[in-house]
């Protein structure tokens, strides 16, 4: 009996570790085609070497530098430059759920703030990671891919704050041209409009002049191709996004303005969909587009009229500077710290500052001023039921099975499950890991060890069920500033978001942080056993460990919040009279010619919320912008 029942056990295993081996092998060789396919698709309109001049040069292929190249490609008469500092993303970067570890990576510029005073005490040299992608797609190619397109309040502060022409009535066609709604006139009318003016017009609600009237009925909506996939989580198989909006009902009558959902994600049939693959991927390969990699802006150049002449790069492996020519713009879109630190090297900066380093002044602007960020404080919560996202789930092979078969499964999603907003300024997000890898994510946000394990107690645990939530100031007040650090471009700029500094902002977190209490002791999620882990810091250890106690609370936020990963503000736009901004409304570097910046600098204010589908619509409208010009 005993040999007949091992050798069952032996044949068991054998069968087992075939399964196990052919499995494996198969999802090895799918993942070697879909890179091998990948690479030979990516090759088109990629350049070794750039002519001497194009039209159009744009500085940084990321999340808004790929919607304006494929946008002014468009006309076939335009010759257009992408030159990005990285290369192609390697295949990680289109799993949801790996995202985390492209941080640090080849792909990430890893910048890390300077000190900070008010806020990151239990991070390593109270410096918060500051992580922007480098590669084709940017930082859209590696974030959590949530999707957002901002409150009417956004946009309302910006258009007061001088930013006119970028309020929501004239995003809106942007927003919905990137869902896949665009206006087009009925063929060979003599009084059709080009889309620009359409847009205009849907923007302007369509009926004030006759023109107009004329051509409302010769032009409509239609559904076109959606530049941009949105997948969301199903509350009818999310046990945790149904347990967050029955909470969020729950919380309606303490919290004003409460709403809560599952998150949207800009993710198609289980892979990340960025602005490279809606915007971009699309032209490359079309004769007037070419895009330059692994190449490196390190200056803007100028003449003495300071009209933009071109600009100088450095090709990867080698030391000596290039310039390319631009007979039209220049645009950049390097990012809220790279732009900055390339307006810096040109000479267009405070003047004072630029002296500094012996850089001559082209002009005096505010140039790395008003930046600003989101913070987030994470609580973990555990959980009895098992309902949530564990590393031992993650392991089992049909997890792969699923995802490289199906697109489906934990692999397919960022793990991201709930987004929440009360008050207009409080802001919530539930992450449904409850076990996670203690190296990748304490030493993504440069976490102390001590720190992370008074976190996440049950990092440990492979099994452990649970769920972080992060509680937000949406709309912080504090702003920090980028400066420069030597006169070398290769060199790093200082980046000093000075977090927490404005008093308001720890008011907001705290108020944030209670939301996120109450929220885990809702009825719906004491039904899976929810109990919230209040984090027993060092830094906090003479303060009792008490949710009503705000200064308990303002010790841990200011000992543990993060970076929520949306720096900028950092050449803000506003009306070209006021000496705070650095380009006017249409993005136009004040007292310069023939240069723009298009990125998440550009922001007057923060966004409540996540900036990366607004910075899609925003490089849409600038394409249309830069072209009527
Ligand atoms: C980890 C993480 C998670 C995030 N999650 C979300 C989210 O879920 N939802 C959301 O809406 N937002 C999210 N964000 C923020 C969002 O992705 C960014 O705000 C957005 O991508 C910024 O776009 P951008 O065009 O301003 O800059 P980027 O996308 O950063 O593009 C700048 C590009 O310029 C290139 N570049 C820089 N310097 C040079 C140079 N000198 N020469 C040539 N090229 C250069 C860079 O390599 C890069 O490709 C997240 C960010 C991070 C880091």
């Amino acid at each position: 009996m005993g040999k007949v029942s091992s050798l069952l056990s032996n044949q068991a295993f054998y069968i087992v570790s075939v399964y196990s081996m052919i499995m494996t092998l198969m999802v090895g060789v799918m993942l070697g085609l879909v890179v091998w396919s990948s690479r030979i698709s990516s090759q088109r309109g990629i350049i070794e070497m750039p002519e001497s001049h194009y039209d159009y040069i744009i500085v940084g292929g990321g999340t808004a530098g790929c919607v304006l190249a494929a946008r002014l490609s468009a006309n076939p008469y335009h010759s257009v430059l992408l030159v990005e500092a990285g290369e192609y993303f390697n295949w990680l970067s289109s799993v949801p759920l790996v995202t985390p570890m492209l941080q640090g990576s080849a792909h990430d510029w890893a910048y890390h703030t300077k000190s900070q005073v008010h806020s990151s005490w239990g991070l390593n040299n109270q410096s918060s990671a500051c992580p922007r992608g480098r590669g084709l797609g940017g930082t859209g190619q590696m974030n959590y891919m949530l999707h957002y397109t901002g409150s009417e309040e956004d946009f309302s502060r910006w258009e007061d704050s001088g930013a006119t022409g970028w309020g929501l009535r004239q995003l809106q066609p942007y927003v919905s041209k990137m869902l896949g709604t665009e206006y087009q006139c009925i063929a060979k009318q003599p009084y059709c409009l080009n889309s620009y003016q359409i847009l205009l017009m849907s923007a302007a609600g369509l009926h004030t002049t006759s023109l107009h009237q004329k051509s409302q009925n010769n032009c409509k909506r239609v559904k076109a191709q959606p530049r941009m996939h949105i997948s969301h989580v199903d509350v009818g198989n999310s046990v945790l996004g149904k347990a967050f909006i029955d909470a969020g009902n729950e919380l309606a009558m303490a919290f004003k303005g409460l709403s809560f959902s599952t998150v949207q994600s800009t993710v198609y049939k289980g892979q990340r969909w960025s602005s490279l693959d809606g915007y971009l991927r699309p032209t490359l390969g079309q004769h007037n587009l070419k895009v330059l990699l692994n190449t490196r802006v390190t200056k803007v150049v100028f003449d003495n009229a300071r009209v933009v002449q071109g600009v100088e790069l450095r090709m990867s492996g080698d030391l000596s500077t290039k310039f390319v020519r631009s007979r039209k713009e220049v645009v950049l879109s390097a990012g809220a710290i790279n732009t900055p630190h390339i307006l810096l090297q040109s000479g267009v900066g405070p003047q004072a500052h630029l002296h500094k380093y012996g850089i001559p002044v082209v002009s005096d602007l505010n140039v790395g001023f008003n930046l600003h960020d989101h913070l987030n404080m994470p609580l973990y919560v555990s959980l009895e039921t098992p309902v949530s996202v564990t590393i031992n789930k993650v392991q089992q092979v049909h997890q792969f099975w699923d995802y490289m078969i199906h697109g489906k499964g934990l692999l397919a999603s960022s793990g991201l499950v709930g987004v929440g907003t009360a008050e207009t300024d409080l802001g919530l997000l539930l992450f449904g890991f409850g076990s996670t890898d203690e190296k990748i994510f304490r030493d993504i946000a440069n976490y102390k060890q001590e720190t992370f394990h008074a976190l996440f107690p049950f990092s440990h645990n492979k099994t452990q069920e649970g769920f972080v939530l992060l509680a937000s100031c949406l709309l912080p007040s504090s702003r920090g500033i980028v400066t420069l650090n030597d006169a070398d471009p290769s060199n790093e700029p200082v980046i000093d978001p000075q977090y927490l500094q404005h008093p308001h902002d720890i008011a907001c977190m705290i108020r944030a942080v209670k939301l996120a209490i109450s929220l885990s002791s809702s009825q719906p999620f004491q039904h899976l056993g929810a109990k919230l882990h209040l984090p027993q810091l060092e830094e906090c250890q003479h303060l009792e460990v008490d949710p009503q106690n705000q200064s308990y609370l303002e010790c841990i936020i200011r000992t543990a919040a993060i970076t929520g990963y949306h720096p900028g503000g950092t050449c803000k736009m506003g009306s070209p009279h006021d000496k705070t901004t650095v380009v006017d409304p249409q993005l136009r570097v004040r007292g310069l010619h023939g240069l723009r910046v298009m990125d998440a600098s550009v922001m007057p204010t923060p966004v409540s919320g996540h900036p990366n589908s607004i910075l899609i619509a925003m490089a849409d409208r600038t394409a249309d912008l830069i072209l009527r010009h």
